[in-house]
């Protein structure tokens, strides 16, 4: 049995491979740590010289990056050998949801994780410890552990593998704290050599009382139910955002009133336009499959009442924004601020932004849209080109462009709409803004986080998600 992990090999340099193990490596110097991806251009950006250009934007990762990579931590797209010279893998690699065939639009699709596995059984050499980092439906330790051993038992070697559970919790833009200050680390297995050896890795930075242990099912099936759970607060704080909106009430004083409640906390009740994020519809999706799979009908509804307020929220906002532009909204400018799914990060998988833009645009209305670090490429990818053909191939009068600034996109504008939140929309020069829009003009507001009162005080007139009283 191995004393102590001396080589680890990630599959998947991504926003969780990445982050994860440059503070692995960062906090365990003695230990090899080998990042592989088959998207060459991905690791070139890791690679690259320019340390703006790591393909993940992750405050204080760059300067982790800097002093690691070249010592022990290394990307490569080279797999077989780094899989063969590891103790340890970490398997990190995407778990989208299911896009055709069977479970198609809820179950996760675990190809990526398949394939991953197909080349561990295949390259690894000796005693290795395979790590679900992934988040995966709960039972498929046992897929990857048929895997592994299927190929061992094909060829005479002395190949012998552990499987652990250890998922990550980190959530983009704030990865590198998450990771260096968990609530908690969370290891699922059986082989309690192998477990202990991954406390091991642990214990370089983390308390001992944080580190969880308990068996492959409740570890992963952990995963999903946390995320369920953060998304839920969400969708309640969403779905009592609208009643506040019709009563007068605010629902931010709602949120500290009820937050201050120890039992519920003060945390995951901000209102918005709903979550978005790579990760929270795609678990709860899981959830509901995995529910119905054992004939869970009744969960499974529960939870999927989560995603169905989520998406109702998006689309009451661009339904709101019509409206209160009297009716239409063809041929209208207006400036969107914010098109990541969140502030302090890269990152537009499943942003609301896409959902409200696309309706905004098939209202035929003239987006010009800013964000302070997501890519026009990026904008067109999520938006598709700037004019938006509908299904009779005729051509909405609907279109969108990048704007390099605030300013530049109120330019002109009917309206203002802030999607994500963004610390400088918290300081817009509203006096500025009241002079460059056109009159009569609006500022929606769906993360409460503008100065609205000063704005009003310019003239503008104000929606803010879930202030009945101003709106
Ligand atoms: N993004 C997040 O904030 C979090 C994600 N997770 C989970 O972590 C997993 C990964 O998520 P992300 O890092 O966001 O995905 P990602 O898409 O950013 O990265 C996955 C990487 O794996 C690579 N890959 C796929 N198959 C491969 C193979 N056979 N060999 C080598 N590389 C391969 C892809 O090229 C890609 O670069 C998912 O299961 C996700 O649910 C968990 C916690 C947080
Ligand atoms: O599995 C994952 O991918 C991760 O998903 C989330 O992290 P992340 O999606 O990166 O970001 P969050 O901060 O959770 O925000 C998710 C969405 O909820 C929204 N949100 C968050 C908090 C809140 O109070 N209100 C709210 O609308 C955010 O704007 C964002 O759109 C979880 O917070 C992580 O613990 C988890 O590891």
């Amino acid at each position: 049995m191995l004393e102590k992990i001396n080589n680890i090999c990630c599959i998947g340099a991504g926003y969780v491979g990445g982050p994860t193990m440059a503070v692995i490596a960062d906090k365990c110097p003695e230990i090899q740590v080998n990042v592989v991806d088959i998207n060459q251009a991905r690791i070139n950006n890791w690679n690259d010289s320019d340390f703006s250009n790591l393909p993940i934007y992750e405050p204080g990762l760059a300067e982790i990056v800097k002093n690691c990579r070249g010592r022990n931590l290394h990307f490569s797209t080279v797999i077989e050998e780094n899989i063969a010279l590891a103790d340890m893998i970490f398997i990190s690699v995407n778990t989208p949801v299911k896009k055709k065939g069977i479970g198609a639009g809820q179950a996760s699709d675990l190809k990526w994780i398949e394939a991953s596995a197909r080349q561990i059984s295949k390259y690894a050499v000796g005693k290795t410890i395979v790590v679900e980092k992934s988040t995966l439906p709960v039972k498929t330790a046992q897929t990857i552990k048929n895997i592994l051993e299927a190929h061992v038992l094909n060829t005479s070697n002395d190949k012998k593998f552990s499987i652990l559970s250890n998922p990550e919790f980190l959530a983009e833009g704030t990865a590198i704290n998450d990771l260096e200050n968990p609530d908690r680390v969370l290891i699922g297995g059986e082989d309690q050599d192998a477990i202990n050896l991954l406390i091991d890795v642990y214990l370089n930075w983390v308390d001992k009382e944080k580190i969880l242990t308990t068996d492959l099912w409740s570890s992963e099936l952990s995963k999903l139910t946390a995320n369920a759970f953060l998304a839920q607060r969400i969708s309640s704080i969403n779905s009592i955002s609208a009643l506040c909106e019709s009563t007068g009430a605010d629902v931010n004083d709602v949120a500290l009133a009820i937050g201050m409640d120890k039992r519920i906390g003060l945390e995951f009740l901000r209102p918005g336009p709903g979550f978005g994020g790579s990760c929270f519809k795609k678990d709860i999706l899981n959830l509901v499959y995995i529910c119905n799979h054992y004939g869970l009908y009744q969960a499974a509804k529960y939870w999927q009442t989560v995603i169905n307020l989520n998406d109702w929220q998006q689309k009451r906002i661009s339904k709101i924004i019509v409206e209160k532009l009297f009716g239409t909204i063809s041929g209208k400018k207006i400036a969107v601020l914010g098109f990541a799914f969140k502030a302090n990060t890269n990152d537009t998988r499943e942003s609301p932004a896409i959902n409200i833009c696309r309706d905004l645009l098939e209202e035929g209305s003239n987006l010009h849209i800013y964000d302070p670090r997501v890519s026009q490429d990026q904008i067109k990818m999520d938006l598709g080109h700037s004019q938006i053909i509908d299904s009779q191939n005729l051509l909405f009068e609907g279109k969108w462009e990048f704007s390099k600034s605030v300013e530049l996109a109120a330019n002109g504008a009917d309206a203002i709409l802030v999607l994500t939140d963004w610390e400088e929309f918290k300081t817009l020069d509203w006096e500025k803004l009241s002079k460059i829009m056109r009159s009569p003009s609006w500022l929606f507001d769906t993360r409460s986080i503008s100065n609205a009162i000063e704005a009003k005080s310019f003239g503008i007139n104000i929606w803010r998600l879930g202030d009945g009283a101003l709106n």
